[in-house]
């Protein structure tokens, strides 16, 4: 079995809010959903936040939103009430702007409780799709991708995460990465929407679950009643097993959940999957792919 690094017990909140247009109503809202999370018993450790949560979801507005990390408002203030609630923050995601070149990131950044940055993810799969009749959406207009997988430590809480952004739980891979790493938890701010939502969010939250037999976090935007892109919503805990945990409407709320080391273990030990994996078949797919067609 592979190890896993994970505290005995950690309790969990998945702040569900929409954003509007106004940022600092943005910021305001996202601080009240913190403390109201945190008034919980028993108190979380780790917070979750939604995919731009301080911006519209829309590929003409991210410039307008978009912040340098960690120098920008948004990673202050999260920073900030990181330190002062003594509580982890996974940070949703928001546009940001690489001073470097300019270009825009989807971007995902991760606090410890005294409020220091664990990770930054960029999101590596843009959300490009096209369904007729259905939904059109091209990410890459605005934004470029990042390059790389993220796998973290709190050691405050003792735990290994994997964290991908909404459109790459559609992809395996990042998540294998981080259960091989440590992770026992993969975390995806996400908002996926009315037409793909109800067909896939539940299924691919599943399915990386029991992929690698670990927690899935899932944290989307509530639906907004004043039009724009509607989210999903959904926002879901899925155990090692496949189980939900719990699962919200598409409403603001906050989904409280425990997750706890000895499920991931005795998941991995009764169906061992993790060390069955014959990597002299698949290790170099990405590179080689040794694949007979028949
Ligand atoms: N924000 C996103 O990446 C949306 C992904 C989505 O809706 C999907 O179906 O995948």
């Amino acid at each position: 079995m592979s190890a896993v690094t994970l505290s005995k017990s950690l309790q969990v909140a998945l702040l569900q809010f929409h954003a509007g247009a106004d940022k600092s109503a943005n910021l305001q809202k996202v601080t009240e959903f913190i403390k109201k999370a945190l008034n919980h018993t028993p108190k979380p450790q780790l917070l979750v936040l939604p995919e731009c949560f301080q911006s519209p979801y829309a590929v003409d507005q991210f410039k307008n939103y978009a912040e340098k990390i960690p120098d920008g408002e948004t990673t202050q203030l999260l920073s900030k009430l990181a330190k002062e609630n003594n509580v982890s923050i996974i940070g949703g995601s928001i546009p940001e702007l690489d001073e470097t070149d300019g270009s825009l990131y989807n971007t995902s950044v991760v606090f410890d409780p005294n409020g220091e940055i664990v990770a930054k993810h960029r999101k590596v799969h843009l959300f490009d799709i096209s369904i007729p009749g259905g939904i059109t959406f091209k990410e890459s207009d605005s934004l470029k991708p990042g390059n790389k997988a993220t796998v973290f430590e709190i050691p405050q809480i003792d735990t290994i995460f994997g964290l991908g952004i909404c459109y790459d739980i559609r992809f395996p891979e990042l998540a294998t990465i981080a259960s091989r790493r440590g992770a026992g938890i993969m975390a995806y701010p996400g908002a996926f929407n009315t037409v793909t939502g109800p067909k896939f969010w539940t299924k691919f939250s599943v399915a990386r679950a029991i992929d690698n037999q670990n927690y899935v976090l899932m944290c989307s935007p509530a639906r907004n009643p004043n039009g724009g892109y509607q989210s999903y919503g959904h926002s879901m805990v899925v155990d090692p097993n496949g189980n939900i945990l719990v699962e919200l409407g598409h409403e603001e709320d906050i989904a409280y959940a425990e997750l706890k080391k000895d499920e991931i273990v005795e998941a991995r030990k009764n169906i061992p999957i993790s060390i069955q994996r014959r990597f002299d078949i698949y290790d170099d797919v990405s590179k080689n792919p040794k694949v007979s067609a028949l």
